[in-house]
């Protein structure tokens, strides 16, 4: 498939590009390896415009020949390795050429030069990410995409994805055949008003899916052909925006009630009515209409709010793991004493799955529902029974005051005072407050009760991140155990290759179980609970098969492609592992065809 040796360079770096390229090669794209030709409906330039077939200098010239394409390139035909050691060495020496700059202009120069590669030439994007995936994913999504959110209006150059704005209310279902592709797998939609912790972006916010369906591709095997990133702009109440004149959203404030709901109603029907069997993610809305949404559309379409659910897999994965880091079997989870800072969609997410789990181990229907390890701060401390205009799904997290409380606690008690009183197994942040876990309440959590106290920090960007893993293993010790972690891919993977009618808590639980069960009892003794990066693709295949299965076991398998709901159903676990590994998409030239 490629041939390293043609590789003309110097020794060092064609055996560095060799490695990268080998190092890559996951079971996973197996069935890629040769691949179909694919008939494109262009000729010409528009072929070299179209980062989706584009080749470059790559273009061989029978297919120079048979695509118009002679006379437009160079002569001379550079081979898919030598296309990526090229871009290698120019990404050092951007490295090498930005040194000592200050970090953000490091990180948006990096961001600039895959984002341009991005535009240009998709398969050689993916595969330069794909291969690099644990330097390149902090530039292509978190922390960077956060940076590049912010500064959209100046780095705008092409739209990439689709935009969806209050002024084209009645439009939506026809706005939708615009989109070029005949068939999406994978939608990523937000609307912009909870972007990481940096709040309100309005328009900007369209960072987030781009980023996040990046990250999909190239850790998931998601066919970039079939994803589509979209912002629905309903205004902005970001004041800066506001007043902003380059900004490129509705200067107006957020629409709200029903006349924004009308909006999110109008959208979802003309995705469903034009690709129904899309998974349909959203991300980075503010908890009301994160709640709202979710309930309103998860039984009608295949959905789910990654924010809510998607952090809850992986923090109860983590959590499972900080229970094993303890030595103690799985069922004493039931017996955690977990302090959750902050208790928006995140927070909320994270404890309804991590109740969920503790009421399905053995033992606990003697206490049920009444079961509370949880102790709960927002904004306004602890929150309590004593709290006024509680939300309904914050109310069942909320404190009491009976025998078994922890004694002084009171409603509003600050972070510290909870964490001296009820010396926590777990401390976990999604606060958004950079910083929130400083000396003071890091030193309290040396006083745990567990031998191994475990810190998640786990808010986006790093500058909002409650602590560093530096400031934990200084303050609470060496045996203390820091994660801080993102959603995986594979729910999304699962949902759509089983071709499941809409994503259930048990398809989500089992993703979070599959994810903890892949950690080694060595790795966990080392204090690591989430797999490392640079493999995830086969945990995808893994955790993505286990979706697959719960989907299967709950009637809600439809089948995908030419896999029917009896095949999949038939598969046993290694089968359905294949299965999915087989259907992740891989990049490489495929032969070009055109039908004009
Ligand atoms: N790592 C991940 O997987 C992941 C996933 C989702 C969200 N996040 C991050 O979590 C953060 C929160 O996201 P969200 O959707 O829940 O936001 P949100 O706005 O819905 O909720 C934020 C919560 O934090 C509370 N809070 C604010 N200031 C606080 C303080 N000083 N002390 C205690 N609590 C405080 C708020 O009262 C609110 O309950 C964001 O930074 C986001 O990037 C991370
Ligand atoms: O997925 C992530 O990594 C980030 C998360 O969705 C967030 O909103 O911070
Ligand atoms: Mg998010």
């Amino acid at each position: 498939m490629i041939s390293p040796a043609m590789c003309r360079s110097a020794p060092r770096r064609a055996a560095q590009v060799r490695r990268l390229l080998s190092s890559a090669a996951p079971p996973a794209h197996a069935g890629a390896a040769v691949p179909g030709p694919c008939i494109v409906h262009k000729r010409g330039n528009d072929i070299l415009h179209d980062p989706w077939y584009n080749k470059d200098t790559a273009f061989p010239m029978t297919e120079r020949d048979r695509l118009g394409l002679r006379g437009l390139l160079p002569p001379r035909v550079m081979s898919f390795e030598q296309q990526y050691e090229r871009f290698i060495n120019s990404f050092r020496s951007l490295e090498h050429n930005t040194r000592g700059e200050p970090d953000s202009i490091v990180a948006l120069a990096k961001w600039r030069i895959l984002n341009r590669l991005h535009d240009r030439n998709e398969t050689l994007y993916y595969r330069v990410l794909i291969d690099n995936i644990k330097d390149f994913a902090p530039i292509i999504y978190t922390p960077t995409v956060g940076l590049v959110c912010e500064n959209y209006s100046g780095l705008f150059r092409r739209p990439r994805g689709m935009y969806f704005s209050a002024k084209d209310k009645g439009e939506m279902m026809s706005m939708i055949y615009n989109w070029p592709a005949e068939k999406v797998d994978m939608i990523v939609v937000t609307d912009g008003s909870r972007i990481l912790g940096l709040g309100d972006l309005g328009v900007q916010g369209i960072g987030i899916p781009i980023g996040k369906l990046d990250v999909y591709v190239a850790a998931a095997g998601i066919n970039p052909q079939k994803v589509l990133p979209i912002m629905l702009d309903v205004g902005t109440n970001n004041e800066k925006l506001l007043e902003d004149k380059l900004y490129l959203g509705l200067r107006q404030p957020r629409l709200e009630g029903e006349e924004y709901l009308a909006v999110v109603d109008e959208f979802m029907e003309a995705v469903h009515a034009r690709w129904p069997k899309a998974v349909v993610q959203f991300e980075d809305f503010q908890m009301k209409w994160a709640f709202e949404t979710l309930q309103r559309y998860r039984n009608r379409f295949c959905m789910f709010n990654d924010d809510v659910q998607g952090t809850a897999g992986v923090a109860l994965a983590g959590l499972l793991g900080a229970v094993r880091a303890q030595g103690r079997p799985l069922q004493d989870f039931t017996n955690q004493k977990i302090v959750v800072v902050g208790a928006g969609s995140a927070g909320i997410g994270v404890l309804s799955m991590a109740k969920q789990a503790m009421l399905r181990m053995p033992g606990i229907h003697r206490t049920g529902e009444g079961h509370n390890q949880f102790w709960v701060l927002d904004k306004d401390g602890l929150i309590t029974k004593a709290r006024k205009d509680l939300d309904s799904a914050v109310a069942r997290f909320a404190r009491g005051f009976g025998p078994d409380e922890v004694p002084d606690l009171y409603e509003g008690a600050s972070l510290v005072e909870v964490v001296k009183k009820v010396k926590p197994h777990v401390l976990l942040g999604l606060s958004g407050v950079g910083g929130i876990f400083n000396e003071e309440v890091l030193k309290a959590m040396k006083e745990s009760d567990s031998p191994r106290p475990a810190v998640f920090a786990m808010s986006n960007p790093t500058t909002k991140a409650e602590c560093t893993p530096d400031d934990v293993f200084k303050h609470v010790g060496d045996k203390a155990i820091f994660a801080s972690g993102s959603p995986f891919s594979n729910v999304s993977l699962g949902a759509l290759l089983s071709g499941a009618r809409h994503v259930s808590d048990g398809m989500l639980q089992a993703a979070a179980e599959c994810l903890a069960s892949y950690i080694t009892d060595d790795e966990i003794r080392k204090g690591i609970l989430f797999p490392s990066v640079s493999s995830i693709r086969h945990i995808t295949a893994r955790v993505g098969a286990a979706v697959v299965r719960a989907a299967v076991a709950e009637d809600l398998a439809e089948g995908c492609c030419d896999v029917g709901p009896r095949e999949l159903g038939s598969m046993s676990e290694s089968e359905a592992v294949d299965y999915v590994a087989r259907k992740m998409w891989y990049p490489i030239y495929s032969p070009l065809v055109s039908d004009k």
